[in-house]
């Protein structure tokens, strides 16, 4: 087994729209054979040698064929495929490219094709196990993409089973199809950040490595071989990513572990490195045994022709071209079958037997020379120390089984100084591997602390924001409050004041009232005290009545007419009488009938006459009962005056008493107030008197009136007695010029019946005129009377006026007055506040009305807003609790889904070359073996496929 250098393909993208954008062109140019590329780079133009060089136009086919070439895992060897290259160089295209798509799909799932295929056509006799597994280093963490839970696994490495990462899930498969679903998984599971180079650029390194191991039915022997097929992140410079804050931060630990790839391709090929550093970063630590180590290993560095991109491009082709210069020991990793054992054990016994000769022949050359002795240089023993050591190497990890990296460092000379014994070595790994395991554990629990802390800060955040919102909400909310509550105190306090006020007023109300009252019977008392001394005038009184009486009958004298009517009256009787004596009756029939007719006139006038008379008897007599009502008035008139008159005189007579007590102060506006009211009601009182009087006089006016009018009717009834007379004499004239007496004796019966009724009347006339006169005496007497008690009345009244003008009156009235002035003006300002205060009492009895509804509504609204703050609090704890759930429960289905994958996987799937399929406790059956490499698969892995779909 000889050293192989890596193989390394470059391979050249089309440039994409961004390039052509920024107006790249083409700066790489090939040799014919595509093994050189002239790059024509600013800063370092240079030609670039490779095993091969594919250009933009080159397929994925044709990629294939030839990295696949080397792959010669069914046969047990090891082998490593590595795209590398700056961000969007086309790494991901070329190992992965599009699974689903014949034409694009990449280098991966083409192998997997390809070892299907292999092992489908392999003889019947060769037992074929395939597992996958799929890992990503980000930031120096080691996933497991199939089962992503896992997301900090440690790096063990072990005697004879050298560098494995622990825990990492291995998936037994069966079928292209199932590793298809695996890669899809893995590939979904991949940490994915967005930067300005490439809008998915990956800035995660992964690992897809599939471990055939192949069992020889017929010897027993067993061969493995893993294929690690790894696209790397992306290898530009931190700056040019656009990458900032966290990512830079990622950029830093991405670029850790590709430079520690570089020191590592350093170390390996620059000859002089003694050590090599694998240890320094996980991605080199796993691919130890691809560089340097036992793998045939590819790498493709991926770059852009652009000359957008030169530096990268340059870059990466002085990587690929230090790689190329690695060699690596690519060998079978079998087990040897018993009589390839038995063959080993006999050379080495041989080599036993011959190296124990070895150290014999020393050992006795040893003692001479330590004897003193000399021996010649051609007799010294000879160390055949390359055979051992080859032997030794060769036979190591099937037999001793020391790790490679360990024998790299035992053939190291500067650590051959102090070389490590086997158990010391073992004791060193395991150490390691626990502290390993330490240290992953203890960053799984650091991680779940930021997981939890992020979680706890993300929630912190939520709610301080929350917080800080209902901090804000309750603020506003308490200045609303506390401003509507000082608007409420202040209203309360303004309303208790204007109650205070009202209460105040009604209260000097009432004080004012009780005085007034008080007041009032003071003054009652004062009219009562002050009233005036009955005078015994009742003689004089009587003397100008009769005076009166006297002038009023003369103006009218009633009986002078009626004296000279009822002369008349009876002058025309005595005629009758004398002409029924004297004369005798006519004899003329026709005067005698004319005679008769005026005398039936007469008699129908008299008649009249009489009638009216009694009427007029009728209208006297209730002239005469008015009289007597206007009398009794009249004294009831006088009564009040009186008693007013006294009342004013108590009042008066009080108020200056206390007026003289209590000179100034209080009293005395009571006292002006009093007199202010008294005055009032005396003119009040005088008024109606005067009324009372004038009404009066309108009375006697009207009854002189009718008076008149019955003085004009007895005129007229005077007139008609003339006529009658006249009438009589006209008749007596007629019965002289005839000469002859009435000689009918009817005629002087009828007239001495009108003499008879004339005197009749005469008689009734007499007494109607004396009744007549007795009530137009009466009526004139009450007519003086209430004249005379008028004048009394007025007297009375200029009486108190002059008292009241006296000189001490007047100053203690006009004192009164004065403070009967103030009283006036305080009770009017009083009054008016009074009012003024109602009113604002009913203003603020309405304000408060108002904003005592104001405020309710408030306090509706401000419960409103806490239930709806409480509701939407509970909508966001719900949310809160929802999606922790959400997490808890994904959480929980991946650990199913990690754990029930784990448990399938555990479950080895063997295929049998030559087509025959052999499931593990199955006999195959005959036609299966005939069916193409995908049906029996896919039968398979139904199962499987099943469980990954759900
Ligand atoms: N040879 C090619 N032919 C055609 N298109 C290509 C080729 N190589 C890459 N591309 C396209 O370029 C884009 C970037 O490629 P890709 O994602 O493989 O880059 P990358 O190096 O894997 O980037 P990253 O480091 O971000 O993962 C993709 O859209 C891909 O289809």
């Amino acid at each position: 087994m000889g050293d192989t250098n890596i193989r390394v393909v470059c391979r050249f993208r089309p440039q994409n729209k961004r390039e052509i954008a920024e107006g790249g062109f083409h700066i790489v140019s090939f040799d014919d054979d595509m093994t050189s590329v002239k790059c024509e780079s600013k800063e370092y133009p240079g030609t670039f040698n490779f095993d091969r060089i594919f250009d933009w136009g080159a397929t994925q086919q044709d990629v294939f064929e030839y990295s696949a070439s080397s792959i010669d895992i069914m046969n047990g060897y090891n082998g490593t495929i590595f795209a590398y290259g700056q961000t969007g160089s086309g790494k991901t295209h070329t190992m992965m490219g599009d699974m689903e798509s014949n034409e694009f799909k990449g280098l991966t799932p083409r192998i997997v094709e390809y070892i299907f295929a292999t092992i489908l056509n392999s003889p019947s006799n060769l037992e074929f196990t395939v597992k996958v597994s799929f890992m990503e280093i980000y930031m120096e963490k080691i996933r497991d993409l199939l089962n992503p839970t896992n997301d900090n696994l440690p790096v063990h490495e072990e005697k004879g089973r050298g560098v494995y990462v622990k825990g990492l899930l291995e998936v037994f498969v069966g079928s292209v199809e199932e590793v298809f679903e695996a890669m899809r998984r893995g590939q979904s599971a991949r940490v994915v950040a967005y930067t300005n180079m490439n809008a998915e650029s990956s800035r995660s390194h992964s690992i897809f490595v599939l471990q055939i191991t192949q069992k020889n039915l017929n010897d027993g022997s067993i061969k493995t071989g893993k294929l690690s097929l790894v696209d790397l992140a992306g290898s530009e410079k931190i700056g040019k990513t656009g990458a900032t804050g966290q990512t830079l931060e990622e950029a830093k630990k991405i670029n850790k572990s590709l430079s520690a790839l570089g020191m590592v391709i350093n170390a390996l090929t620059d000859g002089k490195s003694s050590h090599i550093p694998y240890r320094d970063s996980k991605l080199t630590r796993i691919l130890q045994e691809s560089l340097g180590g036992n793998s045939r290993t590819t790498l493709i560095i991926n770059c852009s022709p652009s000359s957008f991109n030169d530096t990268e491009t340059v870059s990466t082709l002085r990587f690929g071209m230090r790689a190329k210069t690695i060699k690596n020991k690519a060998k079978i990793n079998a087990e040897l079958s018993p009589s390839e054992l038995k063959a080993l054990l006999k050379k080495a016994k041989l080599e036993v037997t011959e190296l124990e000769g070895q150290v014999a022949a020393i050992e006795k050359e040893l003692s001479l020379w330590r004897a003193g002795q000399t021996v010649p240089e051609s007799e010294w023993v000879k160390i055949s120390a390359s055979s051992t050591t080859a032997a030794a190497a060769e036979a190591a990890p099937a037999a001793d089984g020391i790790a490679p990296a360990l024998l790299d460092i035992v053939a190291s000379k500067s650590v051959a100084a102090v070389p490590l014994e086997n158990d010391e070595r073992e004791d060193f790994l395991r150490r390691e591997n626990e502290l390993a395991d330490q240290l992953a554990e203890k960053e799984r629990e650091l991680e779940q602390q930021k997981k939890l802390v992020e979680s706890l800060q993300e929630e912190l955040t939520f709610v301080k924001a929350r917080e800080a919102e209902v901090t804000q909400e309750n603020k506003q909310l308490s200045a609303n409050l506390t401003e509507m509550q000082l608007q409420l105190e202040k209203i309360l306090f303004e309303n208790k004041e204007s109650l205070i006020t009202v209460d105040t007023l009604k209260e000097s109300k009432v004080e004012l009232e009780r005085e007034l009252e008080s007041l009032k019977k003071q003054i009652l008392e004062l009219q009562a005290a002050k009233l005036p001394e009955p005078v015994d005038d009742s003689g004089e009184k009587e003397k100008k009545k009769q005076e009166k009486m006297a002038q009023m009958m003369a103006e009218f004298d009633p009986t002078a007419v009626m004296d000279d009517k009822e002369k008349q009256m009876r002058e025309t009787l005595a005629k009758l009488t004398h002409m029924k004596e004297t004369s005798q009756p006519p004899t003329d029939p026709t005067e005698i009938a004319a005679q008769h007719y005026e005398l039936l006139d007469v008699k129908t006038q008299l008649a009249h006459q009489q009638v009216q008379m009694s009427e007029l008897s009728d209208k006297v007599s209730s002239t005469a009962s008015e009289l007597s009502a206007l009398r009794a008035r009249k004294e009831e008139v006088e009564a009040k005056l009186a008693a007013l008159e006294s009342e004013y005189e108590q009042l008066l007579e009080k108020t200056i008493q206390e007026e003289e007590q209590h000179f100034g102060g209080e009293i005395s506006s009571v006292v002006q107030d009093l007199k202010s009211k008294l005055e009032v009601q005396y003119n009040a009182k005088r008024e109606a008197q005067e009324k009372e009087i004038d009404e009066l006089q309108a009375v006697a006016t009207k009854k002189d009136e009718e008076i008149a009018r019955l003085q004009r009717l007895l005129a007229e009834k005077s007139k008609d007695a003339d006529e009658f007379q006249a009438t009589i004499e006209s008749l007596r004239k007629a019965a002289a010029g005839t000469g002859a007496a009435p000689a009918d004796v009817g005629s002087s019966e009828e007239i001495e019946r009108m003499r008879k009724t004339m005197a009749q009347q005469l008689i009734e006339f007499d007494a109607m005129k004396k009744k007549l006169m007795r009530d137009l005496q009466n009526r004139c007497e009450k007519v003086v009377e209430l004249e005379i008690s008028l004048d009394e009345t007025r007297e009375q009244y200029n009486n108190i006026l002059r008292n009241s003008n006296s000189r001490a009156q007047q100053q203690k009235m006009a004192f009164l007055e004065r403070n009967l002035e103030q009283l006036t003006n305080v009770q009017k300002q009083l009054v008016e506040q009074n009012a003024t205060l109602k009113k604002d009492l009913a203003v603020a009895e309405r304000k408060l009305l108002t904003r005592n509804e104001r405020i309710q509504n408030l306090e509706t609204l401000l419960q409103d807003s806490q239930a709806k703050i409480e509701m939407q609090n509970q909508k966001y704890e719900a949310q809160l609790s929802a999606m922790r759930e959400k997490i808890r429960q994904s959480q929980a289905q991946q650990a199913d889904w990690g754990s029930s994958w784990v448990t399938s996987s555990r479950i080895a799937k063997p295929l049998r070359g030559g087509g025959a399929a052999h499931v593990a406790g199955e006999d195959a059956d005959e036609s299966d073996m005939a069916d193409p490499p995908t049906t029996p698969s896919s039968k398979r892995s139904s199962w499987y496929i099943s469980l990954l779909k759900k």
